[in-house]
């Protein structure tokens, strides 16, 4: 079974651009095996048909590198910002061999990316229960990269991300089908948090499973407010709208 997803991932990444080798695919099939299994007591998914969770969790947590912006390897460090199962952040802890902390405010779904990393044996990715505002407050070092893929709109997560990256650090988030409205937003939320947009790509997952986008963001300059903001306080009154 693990042999046939296995092989069906590096086909699908392929189609990518993005290359995956055998132990790879076998530790991201291992990944989603967990999941699809700790999802039987509590709740990770609601994809649980394997062969469409290879496709839209890890096909769609890796799309980032395909990216000429992202260049993630060992070395570099990385936040995931609502990790839920480990998405992006397992997936893309396999594939490049970067430093990551993996971060989410449900206990539960930490203890058990805890376990998936244990499983794994991924000795560079850890999680922490906390709130993506209180994080910047941690004695965290500045970040090369930030991830989020389905946590928030893209100017709530912009505010999050920029006290969390150095300077020139790359925010990456994964959007299904960002409106022209959330685009705006969140392009005059980085004006004030001091980011500015790198990119924005768009992918088509097989068989007409998604359409998804992209989009970079670049720490160029101080953020023009304090941040973080109070808890909460990102979400009730949005930057840029
Ligand atoms: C829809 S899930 C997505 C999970 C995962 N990124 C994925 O793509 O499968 C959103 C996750 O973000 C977490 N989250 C949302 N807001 C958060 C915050 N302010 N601080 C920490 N975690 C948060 C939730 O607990 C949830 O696990």
């Amino acid at each position: 079974m693990n042999s046939v997803l296995e092989e069906q991932l590096r086909r699908e990444l392929e189609d990518q651009g993005i290359f995956c080798d055998a132990c790879q695919a076998s530790l991201l099939i291992r990944h989603l095996m967990l999941v699809i299994d700790k999802n039987r007591s509590m709740n990770l998914t609601r994809i649980t048909d394997p062969a469409d969770a290879v496709t839209l969790h890890v096909v769609d947590s890796l799309l980032s590198l395909a990216c000429s912006g992202v260049s993630l390897s060992v070395g570099d460090s990385f936040v995931d910002m609502g990790t839920g199962g480990g998405f992006p952040g397992i997936c893309l802890g396999i594939m490049t061999g970067a430093r990551g902390l993996l971060v989410d405010s449900v206990g539960k779904k930490v203890l058990a990316v805890r376990e998936f990393i244990d499983e794994l044996g991924l000795h560079d990715l850890s999680a922490t229960k906390m709130r993506l505002e209180e994080l910047p407050l941690m004695a965290y070092e500045p970040q090369d990269y930030v991830v989020a893929r389905a946590v928030a709109q893209s100017n709530v997560l912009i505010e999050y991300a920029a006290p969390l990256l150095k300077n020139q650090g790359i925010l990456i988030l994964e959007k299904a089908r960002p409106t022209v409205d959330e685009f705006n937003h969140a392009d005059k939320a980085a004006q004030i948090c001091g980011m500015s947009l790198v990119s924005r790509e768009t992918f088509e997952l097989r068989d007409a499973l998604g359409h998804r986008e992209i989009i970079l963001y670049r720490k160029t300059r101080p953020s023009r407010i304090t941040l973080p903001r109070k808890v909460g306080v990102a979400k009730q009154k949005p930057l840029g709208e």
